[in-house]
């Protein structure tokens, strides 16, 4: 193992440096520097396992960054004789993985050392076996590269920041650790999510999903934690949530933005102790289940907002995965495009082979705000209402032929629906925030014929936003 410790005072470097004695694992003989520059020359030519970093020799936190950046599967434990929670907290921000007060013991530091080590063997050991990428030439599509391993099989595109993706899956499988997907909605996170469950030695189990944004808010605790007989009204039983439903296999909470910030208490508990109870039960419960999130928000803006309890995060945000939109992988379009349209083909009955040129350039020119999961439904789309060998421009939906005339087709619906339905104005001529905000999102599904993910995307907000708020008129309504 390969340790570094950067500290201003030489002194200090070699007492910090002696914690190599108090490892179990064998550790080579740790490099001890004074100053920023070496230290950050090494770290980009040369593997490092544990850095340890003095910040005052760095020039504190905010400067630990850079050294994040050039070895992100290094174990960093930030020192230094400043101690405060902020200063802990921002240096953890930066990258450290765990913060020591100066003076500190020996077994203290080698303590934490050890326990990040364990959180990553796996991550450790998959890396020194790197994978390999085929090439899987088929007739009569454009050859598709996939990663080998059945369990990501379902995860198309041979790009380069899919392979990293595919990388840090494959590192992260093994481990215990919980799994912090981000990306825009319609990126693959649930795939991602099912695809390190299946990687990992709890695939024969259950991989349990909770999507809290689809869960009505005082549903979800039951959802996820259980409930006993009388534990409210309707609870005429005891029920096992997804969290016992998941035991010695995944829980995989999706959209965990949306979760009610009460909640994120019991959830945090959970993760801090393993236990639980069921709604209305005074047993606590213990179970085994590996954490994956997933969310479409900024977690780092949501804790700035007061929305995302910051402990919660820094708890769930061990192993990050982030999702590239399609629009920064546009190698992969044509790949995704032409799995869906033989998919849709052989489902449909169609006879479709491939894209024309024009097709095909356009496709690859557009933005996708909805992602794969707008492209998908653009195939199927095509499919569904075209027949013929090839895919040809005037197939394409007028969204995706001529993007420049969506913003007016907006506004135009949306005049139509305020002339022929005029909605009812209690207090005057003030039209209430929820029904401008329904008349919007309404407008946004007409332009999209009723597609979900794609009018999310074009309103800037998420999927689940749109079930929320349908849910709501339809309580208005009752
Ligand atoms: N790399 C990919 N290869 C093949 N299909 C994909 C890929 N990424 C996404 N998809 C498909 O796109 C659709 C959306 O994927 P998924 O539900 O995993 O996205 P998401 O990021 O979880 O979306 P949301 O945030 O809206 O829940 C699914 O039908 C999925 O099968």
């Amino acid at each position: 193992m390969m340790l570094r410790v950067l500290d201003s005072s030489p002194a200090e470097a070699v007492r910090t440096a002696a914690v190599s004695g108090k490892l179990s694992v064998e550790c080579l003989d740790p490099t001890l520097y004074s100053l920023s520059e070496r230290c950050l020359e090494d770290l980009s030519r040369d593997n490092t396992d544990v850095l340890i970093l003095d910040l005052e020799a760095i020039g504190g936190e905010t400067a630990l960054e850079p050294f994040a950046v050039r070895c992100p599967s290094t174990v960093i434990i930030a020192i230094s004789a400043q101690g405060s929670v902020s200063r802990a907290v921002n240096a953890m921000r930066s990258g450290a993985h765990d913060f020591l007060t100066k003076p500190f013991s020996l077994d203290a530091l080698a303590s934490k050392i050890t326990f990040q080590l364990d959180q990553r063997k796996p991550y450790l050991s998959a890396q020194k076996s790197k994978l390999t990428i085929e090439q899987a030439s088929k007739p009569d599509v454009t050859p598709t590269s996939r990663i080998t391993n059945a369990a990501l099989d379902q995860l198309i595109g041979k790009s380069l920041p899919m392979q990293t993706v595919y990388e840090q899956i494959s590192r992260m499988a093994p481990s215990q650790a919980p799994v912090f997907i981000t990306g825009e909605s319609g990126t693959g996170k649930e795939l991602c999510a099912n695809a390190i469950h299946n990687l990992s030695d709890r695939r024969d189990e259950r991989i349990v999903t909770i999507n809290c944004a689809a869960i009505p808010k005082d549903l979800i605790e039951s959802e996820i934690f259980g409930y006993v007989r009388g534990a409210f009204t309707g609870a005429t039983d005891n029920r096992a949530g997804a969290a016992e439903q998941a035991d010695g296999g995944t829980l995989f909470l999706d959209e965990i933005g949306e979760m009610d910030i009460s909640l994120q208490s019991k959830l945090l508990r959970f993760l801090q102790t393993g236990t639980f109870q069921r709604l209305g039960d005074t047993n606590s419960r213990q179970v085994d289940a590996r954490i994956i999130c997933a969310t479409n928000r900024n977690p780092l803006a949501e804790i700035a907002a007061g929305r995302f309890r910051e402990d919660l995060y820094y708890r769930l945000h061990v192993l990050p995965v982030q999702l590239p939109p399609l629009r920064d992988r546009r190698d992969d379009i044509m790949d995704l495009a032409n799995v869906f349209l033989q998919r849709f083909a052989g489902e449909e009955g169609r006879s479709f082979k491939g894209f024309d040129a024009d097709a095909e350039a356009r496709l690859l020119a557009y933005n996708w705000p909805g992602n794969v999961r707008q492209l998908e439904n653009t195939v199927r789309q095509m499919v569904v209402m075209n027949e013929g060998q090839s895919v040809t421009l005037n197939m394409l939906p007028m969204l995706i032929r001529d993007p420049s005339g969506r913003g007016a087709t907006i506004i135009d619906l949306s005049r139509e629906r305020a002339r022929a339905q005029p909605i009812a104005r209690p207090f005057g001529a003030i039209e209430p925030l929820w029904a401008q905000e329904r008349r919007i999102i309404e407008d946004a599904l007409d332009a999209f014929d009723g597609n979900i993910a794609m009018a999310a995307a074009a309103l800037e907000i998420s999927p689940s936003t749109i079930y929320r708020k349908r849910q709501s008129w339809l309580e208005r309504s009752c």
